[in-house]
C-alpha cells in the first residue's frame, strides 16, 4: 500500500489514476509521494518514507531540489500540461493592457443605478479607449512549452512576432511557426517590441532579468507581461517605470503587495494555470508519472534525477533501484555485491544527470534485507529501493 498526501488541492480526475493500492493520507510523514501546486516546501523537513514529489505543474522553484535530490526523493514536474491554460490569460492580458475593458467595467458598476445608463456610456466610453494589437511587435523571452504557444498564437492575431531563447529544444523549434522573427540577443527584444512576454523558469540566472537596464532599453510606452514568476522582475524598477510612464502597462500574475495598487499595473492573482483543463492535464501527468515510478521505478519528467525506464516491472522477480551519487566505480561494487550473493542480472540501465544517478536492475531471485542493506551503506547511495 502506497499513501500518497496533497499540499494543495489536487483535481480529482489526476486523484482517481490511483487504484486501490494508494491511499491519500493527511500526515505528510507517512507519505511515500506528495503531489504539490505553489505551496512553498524550501522550509519542510522531509520523512524517510518520503520517495517522491511530484509538482501538479511547470515552476518548481517552491521545491528544494538539491535537498531532495540528496535524499534520495525524485521530483517530477508536468512539463506542458497548462501550457494553453497560461497562453490564453496571456492573450487576454495583452488585450486588458490595450483597452480599458477594465476602467470600462468599473465605470458601469458605479453607475448601475443610472437610468440613463445607455446614454451616458456613449459619453463617458471615450474615457476607455485603446489600442490595437494587431500590427504590433511582441517580444517573446523564453520559447518553452507557453512560448511557443503565445509567440504562434500572436501571429495568427496579426502581431509581428520576436522570439528570443538561447537554450531553445529541437521540439520547441519544431513548433514554432516561421513568421517569427529570431531575435539573437534579449537586448534585441528590449529595444524593438511593444510588447514584451516572459516565459523563463526562475533560476539564479534568470532573476531580476527585468531590471532598470533592461527597461531602460525598451521603447517609452511599453507593455511588460510576467505570467512566469514576480521575481524574473526587478519589482522596485518597475513601479518607477509605471510612474514615470515609460512602461503603460505591467501585467503580472504574480500578486505582492510592491505592485498590486500601483497605477498602471493589471496584478492578477495567480490564475494563469487556473483552468479546468489545465488542472485535469496536470493532476493526471503528475498522478501517472508518481504511479510508474512508485511501481516500476521509471522515471519520466523529474527535474532533479535522470529520466529513466525499464519497462513494467515483471510481476516475477524483483526490480533493485539505487539513487546514487554520479561518480565513479558505483555500478562495479553494485554488481559485485550481487555476484556474491550469485544472484542472476536479467535486466539493468544507468542514467545520470550532473551529479546523480540512477541505476534499474531486474533480478530473477529474492532480494534478502540483508543485501538491501548492504547496497545502501555504499558511500554515495542516496536510496535504495526493492520492488517486489
Ligand atoms: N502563471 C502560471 O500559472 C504559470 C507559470 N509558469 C511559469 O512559466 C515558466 C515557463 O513555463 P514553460 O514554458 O512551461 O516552461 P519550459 O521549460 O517549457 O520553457 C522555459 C523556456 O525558457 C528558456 N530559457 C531559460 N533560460 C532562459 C533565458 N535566460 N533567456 C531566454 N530563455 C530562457 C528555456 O530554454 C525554455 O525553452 C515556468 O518555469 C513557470 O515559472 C508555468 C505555468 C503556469
Ligand atoms: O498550480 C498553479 O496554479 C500554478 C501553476 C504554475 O505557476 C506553474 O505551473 O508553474
Amino acid at each position: 500500500m502506497y499513501n500518497y498526501h496533497c499540499l494543495n488541492p489536487i483535481a480529482q480526475i489526476g486523484l482517481d489514476i490511483f487504484n486501490e493500492a494508494y491511499q491519500k493520507t493527511d500526515a505528510v510523514d507517512n507519505a511515500d509521494a506528495i503531489l504539490v501546486r505553489s505551496a512553498a516546501m524550501h522550509d519542510m523537513e522531509f520523512s524517510t518514507s518520503l520517495k517522491a514529489i511530484a509538482r501538479a505543474g511547470a515552476g518548481v522553484n517552491n521545491i528544494p531540489l538539491d535537498k531532495c535530490a540528496e535524499k534520495g526523493i525524485v521530483v517530477f514536474n508536468t512539463p506542458g500540461a497548462n501550457a494553453n491554460g497560461v497562453k490564453e490569460l496571456v492573450i487576454a492580458g495583452m488585450l486588458l493592457a490595450s483597452r480599458d475593458v477594465i476602467g470600462g467595467i468599473d465605470w458601469v458598476k458605479e453607475h448601475e443605478a443610472d437610468a440613463d445608463l445607455a446614454k451616458a456610456a456613449e459619453k463617458a466610453k471615450k474615457a476607455f479607449a485603446g489600442t490595437e494589437i494587431q500590427g504590433k511587435k511582441l517580444g517573446v523571452i523564453g520559447l518553452g512549452a507557453i512560448g511557443v504557444l503565445v509567440a504562434n498564437a500572436a501571429v495568427h492575431l496579426g502581431m509581428d512576432v520576436y522570439g528570443y531563447d538561447p537554450y531553445v529544444s529541437v521540439d520547441s523549434a519544431w513548433k514554432l511557426s516561421r513568421n517569427i522573427h529570431h531575435a539573437k540577443t534579449v537586448d534585441e527584444i528590449y529595444k524593438e517590441c511593444d510588447y514584451i512576454t516572459i516565459h523563463v523558469p526562475a533560476l539564479d540566472s534568470t532573476k531580476g532579468m527585468i531590471n532598470r537596464d533592461a527597461i531602460q532599453l525598451m521603447k517609452e510606452n511599453v507593455v511588460v507581461l510576467n505570467f512566469a514568476r514576480d521575481v524574473l522582475v526587478d519589482t522596485g524598477a518597475m513601479v518607477e517605470a509605471l510612474e514615470e510612464g515609460k512602461v503603460r502597462r505591467y501585467v503580472t500574475d504574480f500578486p505582492i503587495p510592491e505592485i498590486a495598487g500601483v497605477k498602471g499595473a493589471i496584478v492578477i492573482p495567480h490564475l494563469g494555470a487556473s483552468t479546468e483543463e489545465s488542472e485535469d492535464n496536470c493532476a493526471v501527468m503528475a498522478a501517472k508519472e508518481l504511479r510508474d515510478y512508485l511501481e516500476n521505478g521509471n522515471i519520466t519528467h523529474s527535474v532533479n534525477y535522470p529520466d529513466c525506464n525499464m519497462g513494467t516491472k515483471e510481476e516475477s522477480g524483483h526490480r533493485i533501484t539505487i539513487l546514487h551519487k554520479n561518480i565513479p566505480n558505483m555500478l562495479g561494487q553494485f554488481t559485485a555485491l550481487l555476484a556474491q550473493e550469485n544472484m542472476n542480472i536479467s535486466q539493468m540501465t544507468n542514467k545520470s544527470r550532473k551529479e546523480y544517478a540512477y541505476v534499474m536492475i531486474d533480478v530473477e531471485a529474492e532480494v534478502t534485507q540483508e543485501l538491501e542493506e548492504k547496497l545502501n551503506v555504499i558511500e554515495g547511495v542516496l536510496k535504495v529501493r526493492v520492488i517486489k
